[in-house]
């Protein structure tokens, strides 16, 4: 299958800002432009790298006091007053305490009560186990935490904050991460449904399709830092999901040519020919242009290209922005799983990802569907085109008849990843493989579970098996990833395998509800309760698409799932503090 492989010339190149694909990526030209100072230039540089915020994520959250020209002028001064010499500690705190406010201090991001949530919500009687019963009260409560709406402020004063403005409000993941994300909302949405909140739901989609209306494009989140980076593309989904759930066909008809320049976006941007055995298809990788470190990440892309020529610098910044596209930032799906390899070695544009693949070919087919019932014949017939050849591309480039799996593909050599990742599970989900083969795919699975002893991971699926430090390998195991394989193994007539994936993880985010009181980001799925570690953050609790999975899992087998007995709960609790490599050998 290797032998044959092409990669078609100029792939390396960047192409593709979400304003105009042809255009080299830049932040903005104007000097007074908020951009200037928040995402790129000296000032920037100057505040995160002198480690007065140990996440450089709140500085460029912070809103604006004064003005950018009162901000540029007064930075002018410290510039010519120290020169070269790194501006002292004391000078970067008086200068940001006049000019900046950090946002928990101001309105542009007030707290929200969604207008349709119950204390009662009909789930909570369909629930049949008692425990289960009262945990899914605790967490329909979340949603009041989790609320926000944005002032009207952020639209009309120009220039005050990085929010990029959304009419409606919306739910966020928590923690650190105070504003809409893009793929995180379908996992939100799905507990919003399972709780009885059309109207939040809707206001959250037609927050999104006001987005794709305005920028052209989804970010990855609501920041203009997140400008030149997608998300996995999730939206049509969303709003599929939201029509089975309520029949209101008409937010497809009203939006239904919004809702395919995502399309256009990700074919015009992210798509790439490759030739496999002297067969040459379309595919998409995650793709982005990055004209430097991350506003949010700073220091640590700084430090990560710090020692590269400057071409190589971008070619990291790119591979890093894309891995962020990806949602799995960061993983060794990127760099690949070998003693010695890190982030720095991440050449994630260069890949074919299987997850990314399979969402485009569920989007073709969405779009096939909602383009028959609106009677609208060229693009039944485009859309039914598309969707049959981007699904015998996942086959023929991606599908490994050796292994009985899905592989990303390297396109440097050509190769197949051939570590676990659940991501590749993925076509499972989309249903991306052709119905004549669903028995013969539901056996490779089971060998393929069962090889890897996937069964005895009581936290969830493990992301990867690969030790590498990113919050995305081994041993950590995310909500969404476990929607995605259990709904996955259903699919393909596997039903106590997407049981078991359903009930292990809501047992376990119980136990560590119990335990801490909280519900986090991500989870180690060895030891059920306890959250997940590593990357370059903190460990976040809140958590948006952990909340939404669970009521899912909840909707789908509300009087079969039960917590573990209590004796199998009462599993020593470590230190959530990450593990030496010598104790992660111990535990496995
Ligand atoms: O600030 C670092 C990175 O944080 C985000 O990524 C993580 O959180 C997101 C929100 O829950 C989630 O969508 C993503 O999958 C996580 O890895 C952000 O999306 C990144 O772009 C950002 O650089």
């Amino acid at each position: 299958m290797l032998k044959g492989f092409h990669r078609i010339p100029g792939l390396r190149k960047c192409h593709s800002t979400p304003f105009n694909p042809r255009s080299p990526c830049k932040w903005a030209s104007d000097p007074n432009d908020i951009r200037n100072i928040l995402c790129d230039g000296p000032i920037l540089h100057a505040v995160q790298m002198s480690n007065v915020f140990p996440d450089c994520k709140t500085f460029v959250d912070m809103n604006v006091k004064t003005s950018i020209p009162a901000i540029n002028g007064a930075w002018k001064t410290i510039a010519a007053q120290y020169g070269k010499q790194p501006v002292p500690m004391t000078t970067i705190l008086k200068f940001l305490e006049d000019h900046f406010e950090t946002v928990e201090g101001d309105s542009q991001l007030e707290k929200w009560v969604p207008t349709d949530w119950t204390p009662n919500p009909k789930i909570l009687d369909k629930v049949e186990d008692s425990e289960y019963k009262y945990f899914a009260k605790e967490l329909n409560n979340l949603w009041l935490k989790l609320g926000r709406k944005m002032n009207a402020k952020v639209e009309t004063e120009k220039n005050k904050t990085t929010l990029l403005y959304v009419p409606n409000g919306f739910i966020i993941p928590g923690g650190r991460f105070r504003e809409l994300y893009y793929w995180d909302t379908y996992f939100i949405l799905l507990g919003l449904f399972a709780c009885d909140m059309f109207q939040t739901a809707k206001g959250i989609i037609e927050n999104m399709i006001y987005l794709l209306k305005n920028h052209g494009s989804m970010f990855n989140g609501t920041r203009i830092y997140y400008q030149f980076r997608s998300q996995p593309p999730l939206l049509l989904k969303m709003v599929d999901e939201y029509v089975d759930a309520t029949q209101d066909f008409s937010m497809v008809e009203k939006n239904f040519r919004v809702l395919e320049r995502e399309m256009i976006f990700w074919e015009s941007t992210r798509k790439i020919k490759v030739t496999v055995d002297g067969k040459t298809h379309d595919v998409f990788r995650y793709n982005c242009c990055m004209p430097g470190p991350r506003p949010e990440s700073y220091r640590e892309d700084y430090s990560t290209a710090e020692k590269s020529s400057n071409e190589q610098k971008l070619y990291k910044y790119q591979a890093i922005a894309s891995a962020c596209e990806s949602g799995w930032d960061f993983s060794s799906r990127w760099f690949k799983c070998k003693k010695g390899n890190t982030i720095k070695d991440m050449h994630t544009h260069e890949i074919i990802p299987v997850d990314l693949n399979a969402f485009m070919h569920m989007n073709y087919e969405i779009l096939k569907k909602w383009s028959t019932r609106l009677k609208l014949e060229n693009e039944t017939r485009k859309y039914t085109e598309l969707s049959d050849k981007i699904k015998e591309a996942i086959r023929d480039v991606l599908w490994d008849e050796l292994d009985g799996i899905w592989y990303d593909r390297d396109t440097r050599d050509g190769s197949l990843n051939k570590e676990y990742a659940t991501s590749n599970f993925t076509p499972l989900w989309t249903r991306s493989f052709n119905d004549k083969a669903k028995v013969e795919i539901a056996e490779r699975m089971l060998e393929y579970y069962s090889k890897y002893n996937l069964w005895k991971y009581k936290g969830g699926l493990p992301t990867t098996m690969c030790f590498s430090g990113e919050q995305w390998d081994w041993p950590n195991s995310w909500a969404p990833l476990q929607l995605i394989a259990s709904q996955g193994f259903r699919n393909v007539g596997l039903p106590v395998l997407g049981y078991k994936t359903a009930s292990n993880w809501v047992n376990n985010n119980y136990t560590g509800y119990l335990k801490h009181n909280v519900i986090f980001e991500k989870y180690d799925c060895r030891r059920p309760g306890m959250t997940g570690f590593g990357g370059e953050y903190e460990e976040q609790v809140g958590f948006g698409w952990s909340n939404g999975v669970l009521f899912q899992f909840m909707q789908e087998y509300p009087d079969r799932l039960k917590p573990s007995v209590p004796e199998e709960r009462k599993i020593p609790f470590l230190s959530t503090k990450s593990l030496s490599e010598e104790e992660e050998n111990s535990l496995t």
